[in-house]
């Protein structure tokens, strides 16, 4: 399991502005399952989704990964169980870098360079070689039938084709979770069902995916065992689905 207990993640500490963007929120997310995280504007999906990729510390409360996934493979053979809130920095962003891919709402490609440098990038602080990161993004454009768009720079494709490009970006390091953050905003409806097809597909693959959105059609979608309902920071509902 990922395991989040009690997470508080409050902003402006100490300060008259004081705010929790969530407020004791408790999850649990077993490897190969797919989660989705529902709410409205401001429920905090975006701040649980940072707090779970590795991208933030919560200000209370513990996230802890089982010996259920490669700890092996990120460094920590002898553990039983890694709980994340202790780890410094350094190791923070190795297991970031390891163990999750990212798509984001306006996928966040680097405008100005090739679709084959944009899926390359993430692969680049692993130590990997120019070689084999430029052959894995191949690999992966060619996977996603884009195979001749791959020297072509990112602002010069299609919608769907860049939402391929960023889903092969999060791909590249060939994580165990993929998390998405709203990530069918821009897209029509072909291009929603499109992307909740190939995330089908990366579970299918035994990935795990946790995705944050309030669009109907990706929470609809047949995909998610576990809906989790948020709203004001808290967890309002969770429903299991089979
Ligand atoms: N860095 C920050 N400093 C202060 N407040 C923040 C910060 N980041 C987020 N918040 C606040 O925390 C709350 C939760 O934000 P969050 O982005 O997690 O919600 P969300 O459910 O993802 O919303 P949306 O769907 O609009 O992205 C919001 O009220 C937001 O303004």
């Amino acid at each position: 399991m990922l395991e989040l207990t009690e997470i508080t993640k409050r902003y402006h500490v100490g300060q008259a502005n004081e705010f929790a963007a969530l407020d004791g929120v408790s999850l649990s997310i077993a490897p190969g399952t797919a989660t989705i995280l529902q709410g409205p504007s401001g429920s905090g999906k975006t701040t649980l989704l940072a707090l779970i990729g590795c991208m933030g510390r919560p200000t209370a409360g513990r996230i802890r990964l089982s010996s259920q996934w490669d700890l092996a493979g990120l460094g920590f053979g002898d553990c039983a169980e890694l709980e994340l809130t202790g780890l410094a920095e350094r190791f923070l962003t190795a297991i970031r870098r390891r163990l999750f891919g990212f798509v984001f709402q306006s996928f966040n490609l680097i405008a100005g360079i090739s679709a084959l440098e944009n899926v390359m990038l993430p692969a680049y602080p692993t130590g990997m070689s120019h070689g084999e990161c430029r052959e894995r993004a191949a690999t992966l454009l060619a996977s996603f039938n884009l195979s001749q768009r791959a020297a072509t720079r990112v602002e010069l494709l299609s919608g769907g084709e860049m939402q391929r490009v960023a889903i092969a970006r999060a791909l590249v390091n060939d994580p165990a979770i993929i998390i998405a953050d709203e990530p069918t905003a821009h897209l029509d409806t072909r291009l929603s069902a499109e992307f909740m097809a190939m995330m089908a597909d990366c579970k299918a693959q035994g990935k795990t995916v946790v995705i944050a959105s309030h669009d109907p059609l990706v929470c609809s979608w047949p995909l998610a065992e576990t809906v989790v309902e948020m709203r004001d920071g808290r967890v309002i509902g969770v429903e299991r689905r089979q």
